[in-house]
């Protein structure tokens, strides 16, 4: 706060500085700074607070009546003033967190060339890739902190999107910022723009990408370690989200860097921290622990395992062993539950696979194990859904596992919300009100009978603001699996169901700041015990943690002199 008290000093004026998104304040340009900075009659007369614009914005995008209508209004904002933008979606977290991000983003991604506007962020496209250095020179952004990158192949649960998919890391970005107080100015979306194998976007007249089947294999590798080594250049210490890549890359793209730098895989490790998280919190308001639970998964892509593997590490911490936890866990994917001895399957997916001896006399007439057949023999407490395909939690899965566990808890995670693999009013009817459900996507409160049921929103956005904001904080130069299941453990803790008994799975949205603190703060301290922190011992974290916390106020502007 005090940080924000101090003036700026800059060097721009006139219409320049009224263009620059993170200096500029339009109307809200004091008297002494409009003749300072040569505004004078570029601005109406009336000098307003921040919080009269944003009264005028608000009231403007409520006249809007469609999402997209409303995601393209906050993006023009946010690219022309960017405190007002913060200011603004701060004030209507659980009203504009849909529009900004999931699952307005999803379509705002589809749609990327129709809506675009104006250039942010680093598009870095294979033809250009001899002149990685000269472009990341050409960044807006200079003291660059948190990147996240995609290259659109796998959006939500939309597929490939090419260039589109730029809108994830610019949303997920305006979420560091606004739940994690990660200032604007350290942030930098970046799409890898390798071509697209989407005919949709391929023959569109108006898809502003690079028109071309994607680069894959050695060609793709190659170009990919040359941004990386180009980023590592540039912003040595920065902390890189991998997001949204297809399967066949996230994973090994997480293994060749998680070691080289500051970098986790959101979908993969977000994803399961919150995952994690939000069990943690079931088990404790039902007062069991993880490791009594039986799990079954539909979905056993990176995600799916990666949710799995942070289940059986959690589950080895409360006491049991390896084989046991891997035991306890059932991965059905589009080919019926992973077994031994099934063929082509990935490295991430053998250490999931269930001995064929408990599983063979589950099997259906094809030989494999569907997920009914999995519920009615391994009778799962838990059920996840990261399969990206709607509706397959049918009212039959749903009422055989009630029928085995009197308070089943069901997390359809797929995103966007067309892609649920059962929508919430279905599982609580079904389940007579007995399920605990979250989803990935916002849904409103169920109303059965006059009891209204909260449907928490399991998503990693509950997670990656506070990770960056303890990275940053200790200044950590790895991300490692102390600190993501730190971040579960840390989100359990500001659970109101887990700690009072009623309410919501995962605490609302307006408290979003003060968890993502939390968080930073239990990341942080695992990143200083596992020795990856350069932040000294005996500093105050806590504090650090609020001094590093960016809230959108203005700040009183000098000029240099040039
Ligand atoms: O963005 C979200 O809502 C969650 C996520 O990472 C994904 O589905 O890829
Ligand atoms: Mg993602």
């Amino acid at each position: 706060m005090e940080e924000n008290k101090r003036p700026l000093y800059i060097p721009y004026a006139g219409p320049i500085l009224l263009e620059t998104s993170l200096l500029n304040k339009g109307s809200a340009f004091s008297e002494e700074e409009r003749t300072a900075f040569n505004l004078d009659g570029l601005l109406p007369h009336a000098i307003e607070t921040i919080e009269e614009q944003a009264e005028r914005a608000y009231k403007q995008f409520s006249h809007f009546s469609s999402d997209m209508d409303k995601h393209v209004y906050l993006r023009n904002i946010q690219d022309t003033n960017e405190t007002l933008f913060y200011r603004l979606v701060n004030d209507h977290i659980t009203e504009m967190m849909p529009i900004i991000y999931t699952p307005t983003v999803g379509q705002a991604c589809e749609q990327f060339s129709d809506i675009y506007r104006r250039a942010r962020g680093l598009m870095l496209s294979y033809p250009d890739r001899h002149r990685i250095d000269d472009i990341l020179n050409n960044s807006t952004r200079h003291n660059v902190h948190i990147i996240v990158i995609t290259d659109g192949e796998r959006i939500l649960g939309l597929g490939d999107q090419g260039i589109g998919g730029m809108g994830i890391p610019i949303g997920k970005l305006s979420l560091y910022t606004s739940c994690g107080g990660i200032s604007p100015a350290y942030t930098l979306p970046i799409v890898l723009d390798v071509g697209t194998d989407n005919p949709l976007r391929l023959n569109d007249p108006m898809y502003m990408g690079w028109r071309n089947k994607r680069i894959s294999g050695e060609e793709y590798d190659q170009f990919v370690d040359e941004v990386i080594s180009a980023i590592q250049r540039r912003w040595p210490n920065v902390l890189l989200q991998f997001e949204d890549f297809a399967q066949k890359n996230a994973m090994p793209l997480l293994e060749r860097y998680k070691d080289k730098l500051c970098c986790f895989n959101d979908d993969i490790q977000g994803t399961a921290a919150v995952t994690v998280g939000s069990l943690l919190a079931a088990c404790q308001s039902a007062g069991t622990e993880l490791k009594q639970q039986t799990i079954a998964f539909l979905g056993a892509g990176s995600a799916g395992c990666g949710i799995a593997e942070a289940i059986i590490a959690q589950m080895v911490s409360e006491g049991l062993s390896d084989e046991e936890a891997r035991d306890r866990v059932y991965m059905v994917d589009r080919w019926g539950l992973l077994q031994q001895g099934m063929q082509n399957l990935l490295p991430f997916q053998q250490k999931l696979v269930q001995n064929q001896q408990k599983t063979q006399s589950w099997a259906g007439e094809d030989g494999g194990v569907s997920l009914l057949e999995v519920i009615n023999n391994a009778k799962p407490s838990v059920l996840i859904g990261v399969s990206g395909a709607p509706g397959l939690f049918t009212e039959e899965v749903i009422r055989s596992m009630h029928q085995h566990c009197e308070k089943p808890i069901v997390f359809p995670l797929s995103n966007p919300t067309s892609r649920v693999e059962a929508r919430p009013e279905d599982i609580l009817r079904w389940t007579d009100g007995q399920a605990l459900v979250a989803t990935g996507s916002p849904f409103d409160p169920v109303e059965i009978d006059d009891v209204s049921y909260p449907i928490a929103q399991c998503n990693n956005s509950y997670i990656f603001p506070g990770i960056g904001l303890g990275v940053l904080a200790c200044q950590a130069e790895r991300i490692t699996d102390n600190m993501l299941m730190a971040s579960s453990r840390a989100l359990a803790q500001c659970s109101p169901l887990a700690e009072t008994g009623e309410g919501a799975l995962l605490p609302p949205l307006e408290e979003i700041q003060e968890v993502s603190k939390k968080i930073a703060f239990a990341v942080a301290r695992a990143a200083m015990s596992d020795g990856v922190a350069k932040m000294v011992k005996n500093v105050d974290l806590k504090q650090t943690i609020d001094a590093h916390f960016w809230h959108p106020e203005y700040r009183n502007y000098k000029r240099t002199s040039f």
